[in-house]
């Protein structure tokens, strides 16, 4: 990469551009709404049931003009959820600016690990322990979706859950690949504890990406 365009990464005007697919969003409070999804490569949390991987070494996903990206999006849908890898790697400033000034609906997808950046219509935060959230998207989320793996991922989220704005939507949503085993554990868990609500990944369901 020339220095040129690692300087207008940094600045976020450009940004590793690793998909991007008009689909329904299948997950939490927006879930059954089409949206274009911008998936933007680069992520060093970790999470050893990440179902992007690839998305992970920023370096294997074109760096990509902010303007460009917006251009594309513009002619598929008004609501628009940008998610990675992990978004807030990078300065969200720049595209949530333009999208903004083209009057579309922006959503994120973040662990929250790096600090908030960009405008925001709707934020989905989804916490990881290996790297926590920085206080500023705790403040600003407007729906918390944490993904049970196991029995202490309940203890987990009740800790995030003390975290966020009162305001903010709770969700429990399956390890995709746990599924079968948490799912019955989830459902008892929101009868019992009604402030959560259940989240599914729906897109997997239906087939879409
Ligand atoms: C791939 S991540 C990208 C955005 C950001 N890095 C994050 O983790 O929120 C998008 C969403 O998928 C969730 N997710 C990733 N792998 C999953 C899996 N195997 N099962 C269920 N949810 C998963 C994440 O927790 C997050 O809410
Ligand atoms: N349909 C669909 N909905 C989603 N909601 C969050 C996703 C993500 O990977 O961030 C996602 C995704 O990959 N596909
Ligand atoms: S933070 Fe998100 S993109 Fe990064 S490894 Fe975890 S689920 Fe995957
Ligand atoms: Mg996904």
């Amino acid at each position: 990469m020339t220095q040129e365009v690692q300087n207008l990464v940094n600045q976020g005007k450009m940004l590793p551009l690793m998909e991007e697919f008009y689909t329904i969003q299948g997950e939490g409070f927006h879930k059954g709404t089409a949206a274009y999804f911008v998936r933007i490569g680069g992520c060093d949390v970790g999470c050893h049931w990440c179902d992007v991987k690839e998305s992970w070494i920023a370096q294997l996903h074109p760096p990509t003009e902010t303007e460009k990206i917006v251009a594309n999006a513009k002619q598929y849908s008004k609501t628009i959820v940008v998610t990675g890898g992990e978004p807030l790697t990078w300065d969200m400033t720049e595209l949530t600016k333009q999208l903004k000034a083209e009057g579309m609906s922006i959503h994120i997808e973040t662990s929250g690990a790096y600090e908030l950046t960009g405008e925001w219509d709707w934020i989905c935060l989804s916490p990881k322990k290996m790297k926590l959230p920085t206080q500023g998207v705790y403040d600003k989320a407007n729906e918390l979706k944490c993904i049970i793996y196991n029995k202490d991922d309940f203890r987990f989220a009740e800790e995030q859950a003390e975290k966020v704005n009162g305001d903010c939507i709770l969700y429990l949503q399956p390890e995709w690949s746990k599924r079968d085993k948490v799912v019955p554990m989830i459902v008892d868990y929101v009868m019992a504890n009604p402030k959560w609500k259940v989240s599914l990944q729906t897109h997997k369901y239906l087939n879409i990406p």
